[in-house]
């Protein structure tokens, strides 16, 4: 079971790969989640808004978790798993079936669409809560209509069993005010705000982009963490061009070519309504490849 302590530094909410018939490819799965542990990661997620949870069916959800957690056996990393819909009876059925295949924690997401009271939004985490899993808050506005204000984080955030929030509000207003207050620890999502993120107090990032550059940014992690506080802005500067061009279209599109050009996946299938990407984003995104190699600095 994850506890606060360990909510720090890299969570890679992975890619649920499909083959060109739309059919989860567990082989590419398996490939990809291996080229990530093999770096030293501190948390996976599973069906996250990267792993296409709208449209990962619950069986889907049961089979991706088991082949992770057989993957990450020999290894300490938690397994996080995105179980947050729209609907709070349904949150609550993934979150018991997530419980009930050993997840680490259940990734909870404001619900979307329905543009709730903030009195509903915390009505759900509660009920999420009541499953007894530990529970990771997950505000999104852009994607989910929403946003929690901070008092509503703030009171989701005491509930017993959530642990921690994933803030993609898409400033560091909130985790400011939050890390000023004293808060449970809070996992940066929005990729081109994680050096913001880590100097306003986030403990880590929860980042799409690790999927296909795992290693670049844990040493963004590291140096921060280390006080080399130059040193990690200078290395997520030389990531941001194409934390931006990864951003440039839905997430996970470009980041599925990307995993499918480097063979980590075999297609970049999306599942309808989502697409792959644009023709002049793959231009763009192999010519910035071919030009910039991204070095370690030192
Ligand atoms: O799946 C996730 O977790 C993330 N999703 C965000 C999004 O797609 O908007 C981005 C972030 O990298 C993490």
């Amino acid at each position: 079971m994850l506890t606060e302590q360990q909510i720090y530094g890299i969570y890679v909410p992975v890619v649920t790969p499909f083959n060109a018939a739309g059919e989860v490819d567990l082989d590419s799965y398996q490939r990809n989640v291996k080229n990530i542990i093999n770096n030293s990661i501190q948390g996976l997620v599973v069906n996250g808004t990267t792993g296409e949870s709208p449209t990962v069916t619950v069986n889907e959800m049961q089979l991706l978790v088991n082949t992770s957690r057989e993957l990450l056996q020999s290894t300490s990393i938690p397994l996080v798993v995105g179980t947050g819909t729209n609907d709070t009876a349904s949150t609550v059925a993934r979150t018991e079936i997530a419980a009930n295949l050993g997840a680490d924690c259940a990734l909870v997401v404001v619900p979307y669409y329905s543009r709730p009271s903030q009195e509903g939004i915390i009505a759900h985490f509660r009920k999420a809560a009541e499953v007894g899993i530990p529970i990771m808050a997950y505000d999104i506005p852009s994607r989910t209509g929403t946003a929690m204000t901070l008092d509503t984080a703030r009171t989701i955030l005491e509930m017993n069993n959530v642990v921690g929030l994933k803030d993609c509000s898409g400033s560091s207003k909130m985790v400011t005010e939050l890390v000023r207050t004293g808060s449970k620890p809070v996992l940066g999502g929005d990729d081109s705000l994680f050096y913001e993120m880590l100097s306003s107090g986030a403990a880590g990032g929860m980042l799409a982009t690790a999927n296909v550059y795992p290693a670049e940014c844990i040493r963004i992690y590291e140096a921060f963490k280390s006080g080399q506080f130059d040193l990690a802005k200078e290395n997520f500067e030389q990531l941001l061009p194409i934390i931006r061009l990864l951003f440039k279209e839905s997430n996970p599109a470009p980041i599925k070519w990307m995993l499918s050009q480097n063979g980590l996946i075999d297609s970049d299938t999306l599942r309808l309504p989502m697409t792959s990407i644009s023709t002049a984003l793959q231009q763009e995104l192999s010519s910035y490849v071919q030009d910039n190699a991204i070095e370690a600095t030192a």
